[in-house]
């Protein structure tokens, strides 16, 4: 059973479509890029997944229950662009109080923490570190948890490269493990470290495929060009 299945999936914000009726699954233990442009729907679309997004019609299916059910709060983690972490408390009483919550031990919080690569600012108080540190506290904040989904809106954003590569490598092991991710990025050099790719340009999905059959179908090895002749074929069927 696929981890996550959109179908036909509409969305309105502000009066205006913003997803114009998307198809995709999403398979487990996979990690699931989704790229696409500023303003493409990324957003949109993981707030569908998670239940927190009112859907004009079509189903979006989340581990074999309607998108945010009950029964999927402890099994679906969400890492919003804006980090959600308490700045007065340091990181480490940030990811045992998300620990507590959930349920988890100490020691959990704590292995989150190194998975993310803040073992040593443990004590630092969130307010005092940059934005990309704050971000990396918080995916550890969802990590506590240790969810059967992670759905993750541009996480690696603001971060140096060696960092990007090391959270890209926990993004696999953590698929390995059995998890599945549902990552956005505009940045089209990280569609290569995604098992499956979606595309999405203004609210449509231009691609579902992977990295190797979308470099195979637009006959290039780049994908940023890849994309770009993607979106030059569907202007000429439109046309
Ligand atoms: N609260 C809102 N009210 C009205 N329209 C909105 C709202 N939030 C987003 N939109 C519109 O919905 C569309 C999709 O936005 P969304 O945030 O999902 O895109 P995105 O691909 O995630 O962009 P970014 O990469 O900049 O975060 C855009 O046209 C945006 O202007």
């Amino acid at each position: 059973m696929d981890a996550v299945t959109v179908t036909d999936l509409v969305v309105h914000r502000g009066g205006r479509r913003v997803l114009h009726g998307l198809d995709f699954a999403a398979p487990p233990g996979q990690v699931t890029g989704l790229l696409g442009p500023s303003g493409s729907g990324k957003t949109t679309l993981l707030r569908a997944v998670v239940g927190v997004q009112r859907t004009t019609s079509g189903q979006v299916a989340v581990l074999g229950e309607p998108a945010g059910a009950r029964s999927l709060r402890s099994r679906v983690g969400y890492v919003t662009q804006a980090p959600s972490v308490y700045a007065d408390l340091t990181v480490r009483e940030n990811t045992r109080h998300f620990a507590a919550l959930a349920g988890r031990a100490a020691a959990d919080a704590d292995a989150a923490l190194d998975d993310v690569g803040l073992g040593a600012a443990a004590q630092q108080l969130v307010g005092d570190l940059s934005g990309g540190q704050r971000g990396r506290v918080s995916l550890a904040c969802a990590l506590v948890a240790r969810p059967a989904l992670l759905v993750l809106d541009e996480p690696t954003v603001g971060l140096d490269p060696v960092l990007r590569v090391e959270l890209w490598e926990l993004f696999h092991r953590l698929a390995e493990g059995g998890t599945t991710l549902l990552v956005s990025s505009h940045v089209m050099d990280e569609a290569g470290r995604c098992d499956r790719l979606l595309l999405l340009r203004d609210g449509r999905l231009l691609s579902d495929s992977t990295p190797a059959q979308l470099r195979a179908e637009a006959g290039t090895d780049d994908l940023e060009q890849a994309f770009l002749t993607l979106i030059h074929r569907a202007g000429q069927v439109a046309a």
